[in-house]
C-alpha cells in the first residue's frame, strides 16, 4: 500500500536489493536475465525467494514511478496517456499487428501496413505510442525498421493472448467508459444485465440478458454463430497460462490425492483446460467439463490423448439442476464470482439435489484480501477483476467472510472447511464440504 513515509531514497535501496537477489539468482542458476528481446526468458523463476523478490520490486518501481513524476503531474498524465495505451494494443490486435512482424529480424511500416491493411499513416503514430510502452520497437531510433520487443512477441507466439486483449479491449473497455452512468442508472442491481459493459454494447444485449447470453447470440461475418463465446474461452485459456492466474496453482490449494479413485464435475469448466491439468497429475480422478455446448469443438480439440479416457464434456446450464449426481467433487472454478448473491445462491443451490453426505463443493476464486494486506500488483489484479465484475456481471470478488456467509446462505448444511491461497496465486481453493442430514 502507498504510505505517507515512502520516499524516493528508501525505494530507491529496496531496488536494489530485490534486485540483487533476483540477478543472483539467475547468475547461480546459470539462467538469463530477463531483456527487451525477443528471446528474453518468458517469466522469472517460481522459486519462492524470486518470486518475493520480484513482488518487493514491482511495488517499489510503480512507487518510484509514481514520486518521479510527482503529484502535480500524476493523474493529470494517467488521464491523458493510458486510454491510449490501451486503444492502440486494441488497435495492433484488431489488425494483428502481432503477426506482421517477424520474430527475427525487422520489416517496415509499408510492408506492415500492406498486410494488415492498416493505413500507413496510423500505423507509424500508432506504434509510435505502442514503443514508448514497450511494445515493438525500432532497430535503431528513428530507422523505420520495426521488430518486436520481447512482449509484443506474445500474442504472436501464443495466439491465444489475442483473445484476452479481444475480449478486454472490445469489450469490457468499452463498458469501462459507461460505469459512473450505469451506477448511476442501476445503483444497487443484482441483474446481470444491468451493466456498463450492456450499456456500452447494447447490440442486442437486453437489460434481462447476461454477458453469456448476449455473447451466444453473438454473430460475425465468416463465423459460426457464438464466436464471442469461443473467444472468451479461449481468453480463459490464455489466463490459465500466465502468473499469479497460472492453472498449475489448482495443484497447491487442495490435496486431490486424498480423493482416491474419484468424479469431479467441473461446473462451467469452459474448454477444460483446469480439468485437464488435474487430469495430467492425478490418474486416479475423472472428469466432467459442464459448459455452453458451443465450447464442445474446443474442448475435444484440447485434451490430450492421455488423458482423454479420464474427461468428456457435458453441455449443461447450472441454472438448472445438476445432472451428475453422487459425484466426489463439483468444482467451480472463476464461475460464483460471475455472478451476484442473488444468481451465486441459485448456482449452488442448483448442486444440492445431487449431493451426497460428505461430497465436496471446491471453489477456486479470488478472496480479496484486506486492503494493503498483499503484494501490490496481487491485490491490483484482484481489485481490476473486481471491477471486471462490477461492470460487465453486476458481480464481485468476495473477502473471506462474504465466501463463508453466501454458503451459509445457500444452505447450512454446507459446511466451509478450508480457504487455501497457494503462494504466488491470485486465486484461493475453498474447500466446502456437503453435511450429512440432521
Ligand atoms: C470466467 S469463466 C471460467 C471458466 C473456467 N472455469 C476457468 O476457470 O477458466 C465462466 C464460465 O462459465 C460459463 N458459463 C456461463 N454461464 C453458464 C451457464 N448458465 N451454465 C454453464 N456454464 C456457464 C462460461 O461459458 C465460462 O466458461
Amino acid at each position: 500500500m502507498f504510505s505517507p513515509n515512502d520516499n524516493l531514497a528508501d525505494l530507491a535501496a529496496e531496488i536494489s536489493s530485490n534486485t540483487a537477489i533476483i540477478t543472483s539468482y539467475l547468475e547461480k542458476n546459470k539462467l538469463p536475465q530477463p531483456t527487451f528481446a525477443v528471446n528474453s526468458p518468458r517469466s522469472l523463476p517460481e522459486a519462492p525467494e524470486v518470486q518475493a523478490a520480484r513482488m518487493a520490486l514491482i511495488e517499489a518501481a510503480t512507487k518510484i514511478h509514481h514520486l518521479a513524476v510527482g503529484a502535480d503531474e500524476y493523474i493529470w498524465s494517467q488521464a491523458l496517456t493510458l486510454k491510449h495505451d490501451q486503444s492502440v494494443i486494441d488497435t495492433l490486435n484488431q489488425y494483428n499487428v502481432w503477426d506482421a512482424v517477424p520474430l527475427e529480424g525487422t520489416t517496415t511500416y509499408a510492408a506492415i501496413s500492406a498486410k494488415t491493411g492498416l493505413a500507413e499513416h496510423a500505423l507509424i503514430r500508432i506504434m509510435r505510442h505502442a514503443m514508448t510502452t514497450g511494445i515493438f520497437t525500432e532497430a535503431a531510433p528513428g530507422s523505420g525498421q520495426i521488430m518486436h520487443t520481447a512482449a509484443s512477441s506474445m500474442p504472436a507466439r501464443f495466439a491465444i493472448q489475442k483473445a484476452w486483449i479481444g475480449h478486454n479491449l472490445e469489450e469490457v473497455a468499452a463498458g469501462a467508459i459507461y460505469q459512473s452512468k450505469a451506477l448511476r442508472m442501476y445503483a444497487n442491481s443484482q441483474e446481470p444485465g444491468e451493466v456498463a459493459m450492456a450499456l456500452a454494447l447494447k447490440d442486442g444485449w437486453a437489460a434481462d440478458k447476461t454477458f453469456f447470453e448476449w455473447a451466444g447470440e453473438s454473430e460475425r461475418e465468416g463465423e459460426a454463430k457464438g464466436w464471442r463465446v469461443r473467444r472468451f474461452g479461449q481468453a480463459m485459456e490464455s489466463a490459465a497460462n500466465l502468473g499469479a492466474t497460472k492453472i498449475e496453482h489448482i495443484h497447491a490449494g487442495f490435496n486431490w490425492d486424498s480423493l482416491g479413485e474419484a468424479t469431479v464435475v467441473d461446473i462451467g469448466g469452459s474448454v477444460g483446460h483446469a480439468s485437464i491439468e488435474l487430469a495430467k497429475k492425478h490418474p486416479h480422478l475423472r472428469f466432467i467439463v459442464q459448459d455452453f455446448a458451443e465450447l464442445e469443438p474446443q474442448h475435444n480439440a484440447l485434451v490430450p490423448s492421455t488423458v482423454r479416457s479420464r474427461i468428456s464434456f457435458q453441455p449443461h446450464s447450472f441454472f438448472t439442476p445438476q445432472p451428475v449426481a453422487n459425484a466426489d467433487v463439483y468444482f467451480l472454478k472463476h464461475i460464483l464470482h460471475d455472478w451476484s448473491d442473488k444468481y451465486a445462491l441459485k448456482i449452488l443451490r442448483n448442486i444440492i439435489p445431487a449431493l451426497k453426505p460428505g461430497a465436496r463443493v471446491i471453489v477456486m476464486d479470488g478472496v480479496l484480501p484486506p486492503p494493503g494486506t498483499a503484494p501490490l500488483n496481487v491485490e491490483r489484479l484482484l481489485t481490476s477483476v473486481d471491477l471486471q465484475m462490477m461492470l460487465g456481471f453486476n458481480s464481485k470478488e468476495r473477502m473471506a467472510g462474504d465466501w463463508i456467509k453466501l454458503f451459509k446462505e445457500a444452505d447450512p448444511r454446507f459446511e466451509v472447511k478450508g480457504i487455501v491461497q497457494p503462494p504466488g496465486s491470485a486465486a484461493a481453493l475453498i474447500e466446502v464440504v456437503w453435511k450429512r442430514d440432521t
